[in-house]
């Protein structure tokens, strides 16, 4: 889908059909076409080495019957063969499918976030974070069980009740008719079970969670449920939740229990059917009686792969909703990647894509933007940036700055108008090409968890430690660096030191220092007016963007004094533009702020 274009369909994000995921699930196998192969043939050779114990046995019935003793030899040893060789194939068969399954899994994870990561903002805002959070968890966690559970065992399963029936077939086909005569019970079994397990699933799923979260706010609060003399009816709430628990673990014994006496009841008729068939075809002398006895042998055998196939369809089919769901991300067109600067260069670029940047000029003409239909709220903004130099957008709450910020970024794609780096681009630059070129660092500054040196080498990869402690000087961050007892060693994010804003926010200007971009905007807000936590990361901010194009929110006018161009938003309309002193001069809008902004600070 190209950037800009009108996404297909609002709300949550799409669930493949049926077809979509069975295709998206061949092109997986077809990168794994030898493994898949090899599993196949490893399997149906196990089940066939498994048939192969019936008619053996017969065979040793049809000798016990006959009194030949001598000829007992082959057919035994033929068995333990039979036994050696299943197991070992089934062994290797079963660990192919799950190296296969793992690979594949691997990928589909590799996909699904890459395609996340390029998803256009407004695409998940729509959806909601939290749809795309259960597919990241959920779905992938339920396809991963089932990739390592069911999926092998469902397919042995199923090989082996394939070849049981044609064994069976092979030593007369009326074994066979026979055999069918369980097959409506064990339909109507599987289709009873199906419609009943999931909600009964999903009601203890519910219960644990419930129970759970009642434990972690008895205990994790238990200071203030014990000063507030809450602990009874906290008891009381902890015992109704275990009673619901227990309940809904009850109703699935109670329902695994009366599936299995369905199929139980669905083996004994069937086994009767054989046996029937068996004696009446011994008695007109069509079959032996070691057949008779292979035939029963046979459809004792499917009892195992028949109950495990149909009771592994539940966990299979909640797998194929959530495989749906993922492939609904994975099966996303890929974006236009950005040109290489390096090896773009000279070369002709596709016609979609724009060449690279040739500097960070920025040209913004009738830029309008639109969250929701109908309410326009950037109302044709337009300005140019030379190279290097500097914009500070100033206004009131509500006037478009952030929304202009990320569109100059590539976050949001512009409902129309243009931005031009570069001077590249007719029909400007695309977001994608925006988001390779543009930095933008903004008041939610994630520390990824992991070292100091790791999170600043996500923007460069290959820094060396000297550019390190160079890019924490520029951004101010050096001397608390320093201070810590491990440096760059220090872990940082989830389970490690926690920073504080102002922290993290040098740690973000450091990664931009490091990430060296063109073009950096900066909208952060994080110190107070006139704090001299604010005036460190101004003079941060300052020595990280010099060199370069720089558009920055200014928060506190103090950042937007020294730039070239101040623009004034109000309403998603430039108001009023020029220097600083301009501005003062012209006694306009950007004066009255300046003047209130002075009088405010300390
Ligand atoms: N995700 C969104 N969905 C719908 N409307 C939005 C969204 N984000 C911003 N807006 C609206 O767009 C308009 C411009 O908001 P924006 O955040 O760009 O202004 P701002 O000048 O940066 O304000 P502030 O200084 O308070 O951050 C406002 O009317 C705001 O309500």
């Amino acid at each position: 889908m190209p950037a800009g274009e009108p996404l297909p369909d609002a709300g949550l994000l799409p669930v493949a059909d049926a077809r979509t995921t069975r295709a998206a699930v061949r092109v997986l196998l077809a990168a794994h076409r030898a493994r898949a192969a090899f599993a196949a043939v490893c399997l149906l050779a196990a089940a066939a080495c498994s048939l192969a114990a019936a008619p053996l046995l017969g065979r040793i019935v049809d000798l016990a019957a006959d009194g030949d003793a001598s000829g007992l030899t082959r057919p035994v040893l033929l068995l333990a063969g039979a036994a050696i060789g299943q197991g070992a194939l089934a062994y290797a068969g079963m660990a192919a499918v799950a190296r296969l399954g793992e690979e594949v899994l691997a990928t589909t994870r590799e996909t699904f976030v890459d395609r996340a990561l390029d998803l256009p903002l407004e695409r998940i805002e729509r959806g909601g974070s939290g749809d795309l959070t259960s597919r990241v968890t959920e779905d992938i966690a339920m396809v991963s069980e089932a990739v390592r559970g069911a999926v092998p065992e469902f397919v042995q399963s199923a090989l082996i009740i394939a070849l049981t029936l044609a064994g069976l077939t092979a030593l007369d086909w009326r074994f066979a008719v026979a055999a069918l005569v369980a097959l409506p019970i064990q339909a109507l079994t599987a289709r009873w079970y199906v419609q009943r397990s999931g909600p009964i699933y999903g009601a203890r799923r519910r219960a644990a969670g419930g129970e759970q979260q009642q434990l972690l706010e008895t205990v994790g609060g238990a200071a203030t449920v014990r000063a507030f003399g809450l602990a009874g009816a906290h008891v009381d709430q902890v015992e109704r939740r275990i009673d619901r628990s227990i309940s809904a673990t009850v109703a699935l014994t109670r329902l695994h229990t009366r599936f299995f006496g369905r199929l139980n009841i669905a083996e004994a008729v069937g086994l009767s059917a054989v046996l029937v068939t068996g004696f009446l075809l011994v008695d007109d002398g069509a079959v032996t009686i070691g057949a008779a006895s292979a035939a029963a042998l046979y459809f004792a055998n499917l009892f195992g792969p028949v109950n495990s196939a149909l009771f592994l369809l539940d966990t299979l089919q909640s797998a194929t909703a959530s495989l749906a769901r993922i492939v609904g991300v994975t099966d996303l067109p890929a974006p236009p990647r950005p040109p290489d600067p390096v090896t773009s260069a000279g070369a002709d670029s596709p016609a979609d894509l724009d060449a690279a940047p040739a500097d960070g000029s920025l040209a913004v003409r009738d830029l309008r933007y639109t969250y929701l239909p109908g309410q326009e709220v950037l109302h044709g903004v337009s300005f140019d940036v030379p190279a290097g130099g500097s914009v500070a957008l100033v206004g009131g709450s509500g006037g478009g700055k952030t929304t202009l910020a990320k569109l100059l970024a590539g976050v949001h794609a512009p409902s129309a108008g243009t931005i031009r780096v570069g001077g590249s681009g007719g029909t400007g630059t695309d977001p994608v090409t925006l988001r390779a070129t543009v930095a933008l660092v903004t008041q939610e500054v994630h520390v990824f968890a992991g070292t100091l040196a790791e999170d600043l080498r996500l923007a460069a990869t290959r820094a060396s430690e000297t550019e390190l402690w160079n890019a924490l000087a520029a951004a101010g961050a050096a001397d608390w660096v320093g201070a810590l007892p491990d440096g760059l060693d220090t872990v940082v994010g989830d389970g490690g030191l926690a920073l504080d804003p102002a922290r993290a926010q040098h740690l973000a200007l450091a990664r931009l220092q490091l990430a060296d971009p063109a073009v950096a905007i900066l909208d952060e807000a994080t110190a107070e007016a006139g704090s001299s936590g604010a005036r460190q990361l101004e003079a941060a901010a300052q020595r990280v963007l010099a060199g370069r194009t720089s558009v920055v929110v200014a928060h506190r006018l103090s950042q937007a004094a020294d730039a070239d161009l101040i623009l004034v938003l109000d309403d998603g309309h430039v108001v009023e533009r020029g220097s600083h002193e301009d501005l003062l001069a012209a006694s306009g809008r950007y004066a009255q702020l300046w003047r209130t902004w002075s009088a405010h600070r300390c």
